[in-house]
């Protein structure tokens, strides 16, 4: 599952989301449920992910598929591939566009313009020039009222692809949710493996309260779990 806009609602900045009390629970009890296969598949840095969730020792791919942590294991500690010349011309967007918000990531940049929509095309043209300085390959990923520089080639469908051939996810049938263009190539991949893709807007009417009730349901815990 995805994180953001799936498992828990969309805020107006990255750290003003509301992570459900019960989210965590529902998620280990969905683990044992499915004898571990469960895993969140985000653009979010790995870190924030692990405390979001914590207890729950889940699965996590995280920043779009360039970070995998399995359950139990260690966190990888990744360097940083962005080239630190870069921060201070961040840093004067970011104090030149009142209401933008940088989100840094080991492998990318994301630039945040929900709060000030008018910034959105110099947002663009910043992570642009960016891109054309970058050593090696970068992408510019259009998220939900953000742009996000990816100095990566990992995508969610890739990473997905490879979850499946390890256990506990090998020889099972693959289930997506997620509500993002960033989540497509997870759909894909699901697709093919053929599994099943979970887009909100159709399967929950966008509502993550709808996944998380329907999980529930599903592993006999709603109305237990507040979730
Ligand atoms: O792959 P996901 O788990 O869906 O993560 C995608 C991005 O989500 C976050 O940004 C989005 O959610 C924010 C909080 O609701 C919202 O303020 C922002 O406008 C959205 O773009 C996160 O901050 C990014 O790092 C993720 O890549």
């Amino acid at each position: 599952m995805d994180f953001d806009g799936t498992l828990v609602d969309i805020a107006e900045r990255p750290s003003a989301i509301v992570v459900p009390r019960d989210l965590p629970a529902l998620l280990m009890r969905l683990q044992i449920f499915l004898g571990g296969a469960v895993a969140i598949v985000s653009g979010r840095p790995l870190a924030d992910l692990v405390s979001y969730l914590a207890p729950a020792d889940l699965d996590i791919i995280a920043e779009h598929g360039a970070l995998v942590r399995r359950r139990g294991k260690p966190a990888p500690e990744p360097e940083v591939i962005w080239p630190d010349s870069w921060q201070i011309r961040l840093e004067r967007f970011l104090h030149d566009h009142q209401g933008t918000e940088l989100e840094y990531k080991t492998s990318g940049i994301a630039i945040h313009f929900r709060r000030a929509a008018e910034a959105q095309d110099e947002a663009l043209r910043l992570l642009t020039t960016l891109m054309s300085e970058a050593p090696g390959g970068a992408e510019i990923l259009a998220a939900k009222m953000a742009f996000e520089l990816k100095l990566t080639p990992a995508n969610k469908g890739k990473a997905i692809a490879d979850l499946m051939e390890e256990e506990p996810y090998r020889r099972r049938i693959p289930i997506f949710a997620g509500d993002d263009v960033t989540d497509e190539p997870g759909f894909a991949v699901v697709k093919a493996l053929g599994g099943v893709p979970l887009p909100m807007d159709k399967a929950f009417q966008g509502e993550p309260r709808g996944l998380r009730d329907w999980l529930a349901t599903e592993i006999g815990i709603k109305g237990e779990a507040a979730a």
